[in-house]
């Protein structure tokens, strides 16, 4: 397989109006000069830079986060990454076939049925019979809508129809998905669906761009983050860090304002998170585990150890716990550990995360913040009529009940 990114983006600007008279004028006058050789883009009066000179790149089997506040640009990127927009400035290469999930409904004929319009995707794609009968049930399936399937997209809530076109998008199977805010108006459950979509996606060698303001999809699934600020790029690193400093830019987010921010020079690093004990091969529900970290410390610090377990698509944080105080670290290497006597965890995969945090605004001191622990927990059960039941509400943890 090659290695050239399928996406590389270089000095990619985009301008836009403030002002809906100046916008006309101007659009009518750059539809005019696409004919002719010119200068490059600048700014005219009213107009500002929705995306200022934005370079990167995605490697195949890449998912790539971009984060940033309202108005950031995001939209605006994706959108001139799928060809809705034209670039005032830049280049995009795709070496591939993109489909985009951007904004709710595009694309989809309203008076069309659900069944109809991927019907209408199918031949767009130039899908043969059996390709575009497969689609059809593969999008049924996964949608889940049921008799809606053949109603009229008009009749859709948003969130059936964010229902309806990541099915369609994710069973197309591109080579690069971008998939913008138009999931968060799915439910709970068909965002989890989603997201356990793109890990398999991912896994099978697609590429993904995601918008996204969910902490959750993001861990879940991204790699690497870039965050965009009044249209620049003005961080890239791991999706933690992006969303890292993209929290330190919101004042409301950031805490007292003495604290110190997190930062690649941290005090100290955790090297390791062991689960050990029988939480490794598998407990049973109430049993107990044993945690290990295994720091490196440069300078002295004072750290609040935080565990959290998560559930097995680090979609929910089930429960975790933080020091019950502060533990004073002095440089070199070192080893703290915890037991939980009992984990009332109900059967199934778990993950465990844990963090150094600083003791006063209890954010991650190192902007790798968590670190997952090797293995998991297993949790295994008895069939009980509980355990049954509890198991399709997808529920997480046992509760002691006093039945009279
Ligand atoms: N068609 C347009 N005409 C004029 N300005 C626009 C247009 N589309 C977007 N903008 C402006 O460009 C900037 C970037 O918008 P964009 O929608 O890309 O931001 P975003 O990061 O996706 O924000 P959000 O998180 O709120 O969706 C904003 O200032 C927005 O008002």
């Amino acid at each position: 397989m090659s290695d050239a990114p399928i996406l590389a983006v270089t000095g990619l600007s985009k301008r836009y109006s403030r002002e809906l008279r100046s916008a006309l004028a101007y659009g009518i006058r750059d539809i005019a000069r696409e004919f002719l050789p010119g200068r490059p883009a600048a700014l005219r009066p009213n107009e500002f830079w929705a995306l200022d000179d934005i370079h990167f790149s995605l490697g195949r089997g890449e998912a790539l986060a971009v984060v940033g506040h309202n108005g950031a640009g995001k939209s605006t990127l994706l959108k001139l990454l799928f060809g809705l927009v034209k670039p005032d400035r830049g280049e995009i290469a795709i070496r591939g076939r993109a489909e985009a999930l951007i904004e709710l409904g595009t694309g989809f004929n309203p008076v069309l049925s659900g069944r109809e319009n991927v019907r209408v995707s199918a031949a767009y794609h130039a899908l043969d019979r059996r390709a575009a009968d497969r689609l059809v049930d593969d999008v049924a399936d996964f949608a889940e809508l049921g008799a809606f399937f053949d109603a009229p997209v008009q009749s859709f809530s948003s969130g059936m129809k964010a229902r309806l076109a990541y099915a369609v998008i994710a069973h197309l199977k591109p080579d690069l998905l971008l998939v913008d805010e138009a999931l968060a108006v799915g439910d709970a459950a068909f965002q989890r669906k989603c997201v356990a979509h793109m890990r398999s996606y991912l896994a099978e060698g697609g590429s993904l761009l995601l918008v996204s303001h969910s902490l959750h999809q993001i861990q879940a699934v991204c790699d690497r983050g870039i965050l965009l600020e009044q249209g620049r790029l003005v961080f890239e690193g791991s999706a933690v860090e992006t969303l890292h400093r993209m929290f330190e830019t919101r004042p409301v987010e950031r805490g007292p304002s003495a604290a110190p921010g997190p930062s690649d020079e941290a005090p100290v690093a955790i090297e390791a998170l062991l689960v050990e004990g029988e939480a490794q091969e598998g407990v049973a529900t109430d049993q107990g585990m044993r945690l290990t970290v295994r720091y490196q410390c440069r300078q002295p610090v004072t750290i609040l150890w935080v565990f959290a377990i998560w559930t097995d698509d680090q979609w929910t944080c089930v429960t975790g716990a933080v020091a019950a105080a502060p533990t004073r670290l002095e440089p070199g290497r070192g080893e703290l550990h915890c037991v939980v006597p009992r984990l009332p965890l109900l059967p199934g995969h778990y993950v465990v995360k844990c963090s150094f945090n600083d003791a006063a605004t209890l954010l991650p001191l190192a902007l790798h913040g968590w670190k997952d622990a090797g293995t998991g927990i297993t949790v295994k059960g008895e069939p009980t009529a509980t355990a049954v039941a509890m198991a399709r509400m997808n529920a997480l943890v046992k509760i002691d009940v006093d039945w009279r």
